[in-house]
Order: structure tokens, then C-alpha cells, then sequence
């Protein structure tokens, strides 16, 4: 028999990084390509990363020709940017427009470090809404709606419940107020009809009345924390089974209600739909992706009303990702993808 002590077996310490900072391989993709890569192969996004999607769906819609000028209305990572700059070939100029103002500079960095120049694209600090101010039309035009993932993946900006951070959700935190100021300024019906319109929201009517309590006990609703505690509270009723999954469902519904209410998501997409005929060149193509059923709602009765009137001669779509894009970026598993040609 031998007396040899049994070696301790070392703590488990887990697969995933568990805060932000620990992922800080990930934040600077250009760096640390192999741990990036093993992200994506697990069909995960990196911090600090956007991974484009419907790329190839949208190029062979454009059929981009040298020469040509496209404008992307949400520059974001520059994924679906750089692809188009490579088919353009430095010839020809690509504008893109992103509200952002964290991001963006972080972006023109990395498009020019893949050989990019100012003679090959032009970077614009601006709302989409606001195209005008390019002052030019284009062949082609992409809006890939929506937040990114470096929005989504940075706890400062208070996009999501799974991390705490200050209830913010602006894309441009320079503009508007941050969601925690809207709450205090909403009426319970008003943060019902918020969540109605702009999530479909199962549990609005619990929902805000637990918000108004909450601020009648004079708490603050000021981290997103918070919030997620206050929707965990307003589900209590359910049967404890459901409870766990049905507040997940609810919290990232009620957090896209805010974001697209502090962002006037649809108020300044209406006003981009209306607009868009006139910064098309004939012949002119328009791409829209959209992640939720408003959005998409938006573009198919724009599209619709164009092409009845004959300015769009063709418009087509809804078209979905493909299941092996699905597999491999969960993320664009709710796109909808909506094309338009101008007569
Ligand atoms: C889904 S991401 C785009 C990702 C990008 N296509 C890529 O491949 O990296 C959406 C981007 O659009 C921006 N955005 C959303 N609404 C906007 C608006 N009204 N005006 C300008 N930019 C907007 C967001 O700030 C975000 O960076």
C-alpha cells in the first residue's frame, strides 16, 4: 500500500472570462487573432467586436462596380464597410454615416490600418436621419440597424442586464437623455405603452406598475441592475419554474423597448425611409436589415409605398440568414433582410 498523498485536485475555474475587463483579450481583437478565432469557432462574438451579417446576400444584391458611390448608414465595426471597400478596389468612394461617437474613431483606425484612405471612404459623426448633410446620391446604400456588439458588450453604456452598468442605452450619449432620466419622466401608462409598442412585452402591465413603485419609494432606477431586479420582482407571481427564463425573456424585451425609445429608433427610421428616394441615383439600390418586427413593419410599408408610386421599380424580401449563418452568429438569427432599386 502506498502512502502517497492524493494530489488536490485544482479549483474549476471556468471557460469564460466572467467580467468585461477579464475579456480584455477580446477587446483588442487585432492582437490576440487566436483567441479570437476560438471565440467565433464556438459561434460566439468577441467583446469588442461586430461580425457582419447577410454579407454575401447583400454584395450580390449591389453587384458593386468600380468606380461606384455607396454611402453605409451604420459604419458600426466597419464589418460590412471593409467588405465593400474591397469589392470598390480603391476605385470609386464609399461615405458612412454612425451616431456613435465612441466607436467611430475606433473604427476609421481600423479601416485604415487594412489600407484604407480618405480617398477610399469619408467617416460622418451623424444620425442617418440626417443624409442630407452628405450632400450627394449614391449608387448603393446600406442601414444595418440596430446596436453592435461593442455597444451591447461595453457595461458602461448600460445596454444590457447582464452586466451592471449605468442605465444608459444611447447610441450617442452626447444627444437626448439616458433611459433611467425617461422612467422618472414616463407615466405608468406611458412605460406600458412602451413596452407594448416597441417589444410586444408579455408583462408590461406588471412591469410598470412595479417601475412606478420603485419610484415612489423614492429608489433610484439608475443602474441596470436595478431595472433587472425590478422586472424579477414584477414576475414573482409566476410559477418559480418559469420564473428564471420568463424574467431573462422579459428583461431583454424591456430593454429593447427602452433603447428604441431613448433613441427615437422609429421616429428617426420613418424619417430615413421617407428620404432615402432622393439620395438614389436611377437605378440606385437600397439594402435594409432589421432585427425586430417594428423595424421591418417600417421598411416593407416604405418600400411598398414607393414602388406604388414607381420610384422603387423593384423591391424584394423579407430574406433570412441562412442556418449555417445562424449557426455560426446566433446574433443574426432575427435579421430580415429588405432590398429596393430605384426606377
Ligand atoms: C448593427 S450595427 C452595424 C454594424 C456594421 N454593419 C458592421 O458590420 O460592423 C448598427 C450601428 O448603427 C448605428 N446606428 C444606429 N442607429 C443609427 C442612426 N439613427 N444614425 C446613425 N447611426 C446609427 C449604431 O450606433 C451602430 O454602430
Amino acid at each position: 500500500m502506498t502512502t502517497e498523498k492524493p494530489k488536490r485536485r485544482e479549483r474549476y475555474k471556468g471557460t469564460y472570462p466572467k467580467t468585461f475587463n477579464q475579456k480584455y483579450k477580446e477587446q483588442n481583437p487585432e492582437k490576440y487573432q487566436e483567441t479570437i478565432l476560438k471565440v467565433i469557432e464556438k459561434g460566439n462574438t468577441p467583446a469588442g467586436m461586430h461580425r457582419p451579417i447577410m454579407t454575401t446576400e447583400i454584395l450580390d444584391f449591389f453587384d458593386i462596380k468600380e468606380g461606384q458611390i455607396g454611402l453605409d448608414l451604420t459604419l458600426g465595426y466597419g464589418g460590412h464597410t471593409s467588405q465593400m471597400l474591397n469589392v470598390l478596389n480603391h476605385k470609386g468612394h464609399l461615405h458612412a454615416t454612425d451616431q456613435d461617437p465612441i466607436e467611430l474613431p475606433k473604427t476609421k483606425e481600423r479601416l485604415e490600418s487594412q489600407g484604407f484612405t480618405s480617398s477610399d471612404f469619408t467617416l460622418h459623426h451623424l444620425n442617418f436621419k440626417d443624409l442630407d448633410l452628405i450632400g450627394q446620391t449614391f449608387d448603393f446604400i446600406l442601414a444595418d440597424l440596430g446596436v453592435s456588439s461593442m455597444q451591447i458588450d461595453d457595461p458602461k453604456r448600460g445596454f444590457t442586464f447582464k452586466q451592471d452598468g449605468p442605465l444608459d442605452l444611447r447610441m450617442n450619449p452626447s444627444e437626448g437623455v439616458p433611459a433611467s432620466i425617461r422612467l422618472q419622466e414616463l407615466t405608468t401608462d406611458e412605460i406600458e405603452g412602451m413596452l407594448i409598442e416597441n417589444a410586444d412585452e408579455v408583462y408590461a402591465h406588471q412591469i410598470a406598475l412595479e417601475i412606478t413603485k420603485e419610484k415612489h419609494s423614492g429608489n433610484p432606477i439608475d443602474t441596470t441592475k436595478a431595472l433587472y431586479q425590478i422586472i424579477k420582482n414584477a414576475l414573482a407571481f409566476l410559477p418559480k419554474n418559469d420564473r428564471d427564463d420568463a424574467t431573462k425573456k422579459a428583461a431583454t424585451r424591456t430593454f429593447q423597448a427602452l433603447r428604441i425609445d431613448v433613441n427615437s429608433e422609429y421616429e428617426v427610421l420613418f424619417e430615413l425611409l421617407d428620404k432615402l428616394p432622393n439620395f438614389l441615383n436611377p437605378g440606385g439600390k437600397v439594402a435594409i436589415l432589421s432585427f425586430h418586427s417594428g423595424e421591418d413593419r417600417l421598411v416593407k410599408k416604405a418600400f411598398k409605398h414607393f414602388y406604388n408610386e414607381g420610384i422603387y421599380k423593384q423591391i424584394d424580401g423579407p430574406i433570412s440568414p441562412s442556418n449555417d449563418e445562424i449557426y455560426q452568429n446566433p446574433r443574426s438569427r432575427s435579421a430580415k433582410l429588405r432590398t429596393a432599386i430605384k426606377t
